[in-house]
């Protein structure tokens, strides 16, 4: 598991395209028939991906979290970013298709992943896990792809027509920290969460997928008197801490799961930036 000490928002100015990259850009989760962990103290969040390829993976635990299993002292949310794959925790079976999401209370024990299928890399199922200390145990669910909340938002004028699923969330799957969705840019729209926001109570994480080979999402980030930018690819991840904006606009469409952790699970708790207040 990878170490990513927590940042303040004075250390950004100083820091040179490598270094940002370094500390804010995960790339490499999804790596063939591997479990790729990354432990981002902001929140303690703790992202995950599981490549089960040729074979069955299982989310064990790490000497980082200091657990005798995973989900010892945690929750997660999951997102399948590939093909058609299972989860199977404590013996029950879920079915994920592309875009579902399970959420994985305190407690589960044993948790194996797999794909259904594949006859490749290319269509194997690629499990996102976001990871967040628990203080209870909530009952592990499935959503499929598409049945949470959803919210219609943007313009295709100002190419930010997207729609946003809402999965683990006040008044949908119960968690005790994790707040996740997934956003869908409909074709010819590049522009995610536009006009920007910060949630100075919750750490957020992007991962962008189901974005061609070639094309790039450039995401801003910092302080939005003080911005940079990330060049991403598809199914690499950003950390935005709690005093970072998150925004991005892709050279082709695409679709990102956001999930966070925090003081509080009040989606609409987040201070807007008109563009034009932004540097
Ligand atoms: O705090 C909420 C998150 O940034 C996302 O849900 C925003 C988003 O998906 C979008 O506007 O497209
Ligand atoms: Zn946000």
């Amino acid at each position: 598991m990878e170490q990513r000490y927590a940042t303040s928002p004075e250390h950004v100015p100083g820091m040179d395209t490598a270094e940002l990259r370094k500390r804010y850009l995960v790339q490499d989760l999804f790596v063939d028939d591997e479990v790729k962990a990354v432990y981002t103290h902001h929140d303690r969040v703790v992202l995950v991906g599981l490549s089960p390829v040729t074979v069955a993976l299982e989310l064990g635990t790490f000497p980082e979290i200091a657990s005798e299993y995973f989900f010892e002292h945690r929750e997660a949310g999951i997102i399948n970013v590939g093909g058609a794959g299972t989860i199977t925790v404590d013996g029950t079976e879920y079915a994920l298709a592309t875009g579902s999401c399970l959420y994985i209370g305190r407690g589960a024990r044993a948790v194996v992943m797999a794909s259904s299928g594949a006859t490749g890399g290319a269509d194997a199922a690629r499990f996102y896990v976001f990871s967040a200390p628990a203080h209870t145990a909530y009952p592990t669910t499935l959503v499929a792809a598409g049945e949470g909340i959803k919210r219609e938002l943007g313009d295709p004028l100002t190419s930010n027509r997207r729609t946003l699923n809402q999965y683990i969330h006040e008044n949908g799957v119960k968690s005790c920290q994790v707040v996740m969705g997934v956003t869908q840019l409909h074709p010819g729209s590049m522009w995610n969460t536009m006009p920007a926001h910060t949630h100075d109570r919750r750490t957020e994480c992007y991962l962008y997928f189901d974005l061609p080979a070639d094309a790039r999402v450039i995401h801003i980030m910092g302080e939005p008197s003080e911005t940079r930018h990330l060049v991403v690819g598809n199914r690499e991840a950003i950390v935005s801490p709690s005093w970072s904006v998150h925004s991005g606009v892709g050279s082709a469409s695409y679709t990102f799961v956001w999930a966070m952790a925090g003081e509080n699970q009040a989606f609409d708790d987040m201070d807007g930036f008109p563009i034009a207040d932004m540097r």
